[in-house]
């Protein structure tokens, strides 16, 4: 009740003395309201300056500053902040899968023959939104269409050519396992559309725009759907992570400058889909008896760990943080291995490399992924990735057998 209203309905009936007594407790409790509002004000605004100092630490800021430092142009960072939104999107649809019906399959298949999730459909389109109406990206290849999508750069000069998977390991979205989006950005491509061409020709060029090798990505990143929601992005220079703050609805740095952990540090983890051993190549199949004997590192008796998620996001970010070796090789079912190369394997390569890992292919696991041209935008790729003593390990040992 306001001190005036009261103090008029009080005059009638106390003394002179006690009114002056009840005034003077009135005005004390009001100044001490206000003095605890003010309190409460001025710690929100240090709490609000503390979080304002902070705010660097946000990924759309942190974008900026980079732009800022010249180490990416304002179009990129257009280009991923509408991923970073695409990815809160989609994680607030897999945390809530189970409750909204979002399980199960969509009864479709995509071009590379794996039955669609509903919500590699629904990711899918949330992606494709994004990035379409933030007007940077001239070409969009995505593991859920079978060609490639044309966007128009109406509104701003980047044209970039951006791959993704929107949900990857989706088959472990239903026991509510990690899953996560991979993204990939290209440099712009020559992607000019002839009037004068067939639809057929304008796809051929576009697609033949998109298939660009791994060293000619400007930005790498992928976002996990997990325990945590964790924004992983590099633009060249060096590996970066933000967890989501679901208080503040933003990603907040939470990994600067990761390094994957190697020698002593390393955790001696691999990871790969044991399942498949007896149908990968002899001397891959001696490479993981070592492993789990321990010979492998001159260990013998200390056999090295072995996780596996199937979806390369988690067991990728793992093989980051701790170091190790993940992989996946060509196997007789899998000739070029189950990843995708243009939006799944160079991305998390350029990650790998970014953190001083190394990801390579090949019979003797010595060719740089990175260096691989697509022939086809779905084309698959084998791939060993983690530290680099693990993966001269593993070249040390094909070389010897
Ligand atoms: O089941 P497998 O043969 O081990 O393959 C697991 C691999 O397949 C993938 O789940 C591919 O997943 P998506 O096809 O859902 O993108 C990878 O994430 C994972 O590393």
């Amino acid at each position: 009740m306001a001190s005036s209203s009261l103090s008029s309905s009080l005059s009638s009936s106390l003394s002179s003395k006690k009114k002056k007594m009840m005034m003077m407790m009135m005005k004390k409790s009001c100044s001490t309201r206000r003095t605890q509002k003010k309190r409460f004000y001025s710690s929100a605004s240090q709490e609000q300056q503390t979080t304002n100092s902070s705010a660097e630490k946000m990924l759309s800021i942190w974008l900026t500053r980079q732009a800022q430092l010249g180490n990416l142009d304002d179009d990129l960072v257009i280009v991923i902040n509408s991923i970073a939104i695409a990815c809160k999107q989609i994680m607030s649809l897999v945390k809530a899968a189970p409750l909204q019906g979002n399980i199960g399959l969509a009864g479709g298949k995509n071009e590379s023959g794996d039955e669609q999730k509903k919500l590699d459909v629904i990711a899918n389109d949330i992606f494709l939104n994004a990035v379409q109406k933030c007007g940077r990206s001239s070409v969009i290849v995505t593991e859920e269409e079978d060609h490639p999508v044309l966007s128009a750069t109406n509104v701003g000069n980047g044209d970039y050519v951006v791959t993704f998977d929107p949900i990857d390991g989706s088959s472990n979205i239903d026991a509510c396992v990690t899953t996560g989006a991979i993204f990939g950005i290209y440099s712009p491509g020559e992607c000019d559309i002839d009037p004068t061409q067939s639809a057929e020709e304008i796809m051929k060029n576009c697609t033949e725009n998109a298939n660009q090798s791994g060293e000619n990505l400007v930005a790498a990143g992928y976002c996990m759907f997990s325990s945590s929601c964790v924004f992983m992005i590099t633009t060249g220079h060096g590996v970066f992570g933000f967890t989501l703050d679901e208080q503040i609805g933003e990603f907040v740095m939470s990994h600067e400058k990761l390094q994957i952990p190697d020698g002593k540090d390393m955790k001696r983890i691999y990871s790969g889909n044991n399942g498949n051993v007896q149908l990968w190549a002899p001397e891959l199949r001696e490479y993981v008896k070592k492993l789990q004997t321990g010979e492998i590192d001159g260990r013998k008796g200390d056999p090295w760990s072995y996780r596996y998620i199937g979806a390369l996001i988690g067991d990728f970010h793992r093989t980051l943080l701790y170091g190790g070796i993940w992989l996946y090789p060509p196997d007789v079912k899998a000739t070029e291995g189950k990843a995708r190369l243009l939006y799944e394997v160079a991305p998390i390569a350029m990650i790998a490399e970014q953190a001083n890992g190394m990801a390579t292919r090949g019979k003797m696991a010595d060719e740089r992924v990175m260096e691989v041209k697509p022939m086809s935008i779905h084309q698959k790729s084998p791939m060993f990735v983690g530290s680099n003593s693990a993966v001269l390990g593993l070249q040390k040992f094909l070389k010897e057998h």
